[in-house]
């Protein structure tokens, strides 16, 4: 007997979803994909067949399809009513930073349509937003998988799953947990060697290669940080209410910090902030007179209930120290290892990186919907 056919929503095909989507043409067994939509458009397998299915591979490829519904941008609701009304099960893959789909997760889930996604938004906003998605998802029977919104591909959110379910205690987790901030020390501070690069130009080096979030302020604020610490804070049981009920050491120079979310602020700040590069220069002169580097990390004491998030500087033969390029370091200290952590350390950002722990999450799902 065959299985079902699964119907699939995918929502983003910027650096992640491209390589998302690229990964999807080669999977076996994919879900159909029916619907595919971008900030403005939107590309639907036609009703009531949902057939043909939407060609994966990229953008251009999906929208040359044959057949297909063409709109501008729909409201969330819209896409669940949709996804929801297909004749079998359904998944929205979200590869958008976007808080607003992130909120109305639950409406998915709800009408029993699975969530798979790299955006941490949704998972370490308010508590109560966290909850209503749990909750939701035993309501609808629906299955939510976010892998890659800690560390990417790299296996965190499993690992602290099954040490939970399995019954160890964990006691700290700590770590270096952006993949932007880690390759801009790295590059800018090397723990070997030495580099005149200015930090500014490594930042605009960092946008480049895609490893920032969709506006590099929320690496460099630390707020891409806290949100992780968030989620994990939570997975292993502490009830942190927001990502800012803790203090977070931003890399923001206060000049620049008011200038606006929008494109045209992104530019402005990238554009000002050579200006700037002194006070990082300083920071990274003064720990290398202790025979130091400079390095962002994150830490969770789960008994204390402390989270913490900023600068700290690291002997130059420490293994946070010699990370290489975007490679996240993770330690997880818990009743069972002991002394010795259990530690998961790779690439950390990255559009295929990201989209291999988004795709991972895909097949897990489709197979427990099978
Ligand atoms: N880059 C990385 O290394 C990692 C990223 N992530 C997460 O992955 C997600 C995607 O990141 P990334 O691909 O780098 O971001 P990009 O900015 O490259 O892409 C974002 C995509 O989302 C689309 N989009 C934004 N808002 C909406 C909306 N309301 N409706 C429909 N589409 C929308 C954009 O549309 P348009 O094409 O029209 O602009 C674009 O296609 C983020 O949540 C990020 O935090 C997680 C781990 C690592
Ligand atoms: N901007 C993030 C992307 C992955 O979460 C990072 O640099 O770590
Ligand atoms: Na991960």
């Amino acid at each position: 007997m065959s299985a079902s056919p699964i119907y699939l929503g995918v929502v983003g095909v910027g650096g992640v979803g491209t390589a998302f989507l690229s990964q999807l043409a080669r999977l076996p067994n994919a879900p159909k994909l029916v619907l595919l939509a971008r900030s403005s458009q939107t590309l639907l397998a036609p009703t009531p067949a949902y057939s043909p299915a939407i060609p994966a591979a990229d953008w251009a490829t999906a929208a040359a399809g044959p057949s297909l519904t063409k709109t501008g941008a729909l409201p969330a609701e819209e896409i669940a009513s949709y996804l929801a009304s297909a004749p079998g099960r359904a998944i929205l893959v979200d590869n958008t930073s976007d808080i607003n789909l992130a909120r109305q997760y639950p409406t998915f889930l709800k009408k029993g349509i699975s969530i798979v996604t790299p955006n941490k938004k949704g998972f370490s906003d308010d508590l109560s937003l966290w909850k209503d998605i749990f909750a939701s998802a035993a309501e609808g029977k629906a299955l939510v998988y976010h892998e890659s919104t800690v560390g990417a591909g790299l296996p965190v959110l499993s690992t602290l799953k099954d040490l939970v379910a399995t019954g160890d205690e964990v006691t700290r987790i700590e770590g270096v947990f952006s993949g932007t901030l880690s390759f801009l020390f790295n590059t800018f501070a090397p723990a070997s060697g030495s580099s005149d690069a200015k930090w500014s130009a490594v930042v605009a080096q960092a946008k480049e290669l895609g490893y920032t979030e969709p506006d590099p302020r929320d690496d460099l604020n630390g707020m891409d940080v806290a949100r992780k610490l968030t989620i994990l804070a939570r997975l292993a049981g502490l009830e942190v209410s927001s990502p800012d009920s803790f203090p977070i050491e931003s890399l923001i120079p206060s000049e620049l910090a008011s200038l606006p979310s929008s494109a045209d602020g992104i530019a402005e700040f990238m554009k000002r902030l050579p200006d700037f590069d002194a006070q990082m220069a300083s920071i990274k002169d003064t720990a290398e007179k202790e025979g130091k580097v400079v390095r962002y990390v994150g830490s969770i004491d789960v008994a204390a209930k402390n989270v913490k998030v900023g600068l700290q500087t690291f002997e130059k033969d420490s293994a946070i120290a010699g990370l290489k390029g975007s490679d996240n370091i993770i330690s997880f200290y818990t009743k069972r290892y002991g002394a010795n952590p259990l530690i998961v350390q790779g690439a950390g950002a990255g559009g295929d990186v990201t989209a291999m722990g988004v795709s991972a999450d895909l097949i897990k799902v489709v197979q427990r919907l099978q």
